[in-house]
C-alpha cells in the first residue's frame, strides 16, 4: 500500500522509509500514557515531560509528508486532484491508519505460523490443494481458503493491533455493565483483553485457529471480538485489511519453506505503543519452493 502511495515515478520527493519512521514513531508516542487524560488538572504535567511538544511535531512532520505526497500527485495528474484539505485528510488516514496495523498483523502471523509447525502444514495444504502451484494465490482464493482465514481471525483475536480501542467520549449519559457513563467520559475498550477473557474463550492464550472452524457440531466461535472496534467508528476499512492480510500470509507460505533458525527460538514478547508490534521483529529464514523458481524464470 506504501509503495502505491508512494511509488518513485510519481513521488521522487518521498521517501518511504522515513514515512514508515513517522509512521512507527507516531503509534509510539501515542501510545505512552497522557497524564491530562486521567487527571485533566494535571495536563501540564503532559507539556513538562514533552509529550506534547513530541505530538505536535510529529503532526507536523506528517502534514508535510502527506501535503508533499499530495502535491506530487496533483503535478503528475497535471492539476486534476480534488480539495487541498479533504485530500490530505483521506490520504493521512489511510497512511497512518493502514500500514503499521496490517504489517505487524501480518509479521504476528507468521511467527505463529513458524511457531506451530502443525497449523503451517495444514495451511500450505489447504492452499497447495485449492490453488496448486502453477500460479501464485490470489484475492479471488481467499473464499477457498477458510482455514487460512482462521489463521488471521485468530492473529486478530490472540495479537490484537490495535489492543485498547482509541478514545471515545460518551454523547449522552448510559449505563453499561451495571457502571454509569456520564455524558462527556473518555471511554477506553481494552479489546485485547476481552480477546484473551478465560470466561468466553477456551485456553484464550493458546493460538489455536482451529477454534474459528465452523464444524457441524456447531463448534464456531461466536464470542465478541472488535480488532476493528465496534460501532459508527469502527474502521472502515476492516474488509480491505482482512483481504490484504489473508492475502500476503497466503503467499508467503504458498511460496517458501519457514525455519525459526539456529537456535529455533522466537521471541513472542509484545511490544508496546498504540499498536501491539513483536519486541523483537520476526527473524525466520525462508527459502523459495521449486514451483517459485519455475514461475519466476518463466515470467522474466
Ligand atoms: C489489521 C489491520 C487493521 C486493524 C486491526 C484496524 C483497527 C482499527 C481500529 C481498532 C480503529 C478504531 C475504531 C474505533 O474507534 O472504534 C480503526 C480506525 C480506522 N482505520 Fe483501521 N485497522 C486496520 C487496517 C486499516 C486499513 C488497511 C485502513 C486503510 C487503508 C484503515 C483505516 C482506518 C481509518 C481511516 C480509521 C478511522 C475511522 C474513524 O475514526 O472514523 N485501517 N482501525
Amino acid at each position: 500500500m506504501l509503495r502505491a502511495a508512494t511509488t518513485r515515478r510519481r513521488h521522487a520527493s518521498v521517501d518511504a522509509r522515513k514515512l514508515q519512521e513517522i509512521i512507527e514513531e507516531t503509534f509510539s508516542v501515542n501510545g505512552t500514557p497522557s497524564v491530562g487524560d486521567f487527571f485533566p488538572a494535571l495536563r501540564w504535567v503532559d507539556r513538562l515531560r514533552g509529550k506534547v511538544g513530541s505530538l505536535k511535531k510529529l503532526q507536523a512532520r506528517r502534514d508535510a509528508m502527506v501535503t508533499g505526497l499530495i502535491d506530487d500527485h496533483r503535478q503528475w495528474r497535471s492539476g486534476s486532484a480534488g480539495d487541498g484539505d479533504q485530500d490530505k485528510e483521506k490520504k493521512g488516514s489511510l497512511l497512518f491508519a493502514g500500514t503499521d496495523t496490517s504489517a505487524l498483523t501480518i509479521e504476528w502471523a507468521m511467527a505463529q505460523l513458524v511457531t506451530h509447525p502443525e497449523t503451517m502444514k495444514k495451511a500450505r495444504a489447504e492452499i497447495d490443494a485449492n490453488v496448486g502451484t502453477a500460479r501464485l494465490v490470489e484475492e479471488a482464493d481467499m473464499a477457498n481458503l477458510p482455514y487460512i482465514q482462521c489463521v488471521i481471525k485468530e492473529t486478530l483475536r490472540l495479537r490484537t493491533a490495535g489492543p485498547v480501542i482509541p478514545a471515545h467520549e460518551a454523547m449522552e449519559d448510559t449505563t453499561v455493565g451495571g457502571f454509569r457513563v456520564a455524558r462527556g467520559t473518555m471511554v477506553l475498550v481494552n479489546a485485547c483483553a476481552i480477546h484473551r477473557d478465560g470466561d468466553v474463550w477456551g485456553s484464550p492464550e493458546e493460538f489455536r485457529p482451529e477454534r474459528f472452524v465452523d464444524s457441524d457440531a456447531g463448534g464456531a466461535v461466536t464470542a465478541p471480538m472488535m480488532p476493528f472496534g465496534l460501532g459508527r467508528r469502527r474502521c472502515p476499512e476492516e474488509g480491505l485489511a482482512v483481504r490484504v492480510i489473508g492475502v500476503s500470509v497466503a503467499a508467503l507460505v504458498q511460496c517458501f519453506d519457514w525455519e525459526v533458525g539456529d537456535d529455533d527460538v522466537v521471541d513472542m514478547t509484545e511490544g508496546g505503543g498504540l499498536t501491539m508490534p513483536m519486541a523483537t521483529p520476526l527473524a525466520a529464514v525462508c527459502r523459495p519452493r521449486e514451483f517459485v523458481k519455475t514461475i519466476l524464470s518463466t515470467s522474466m
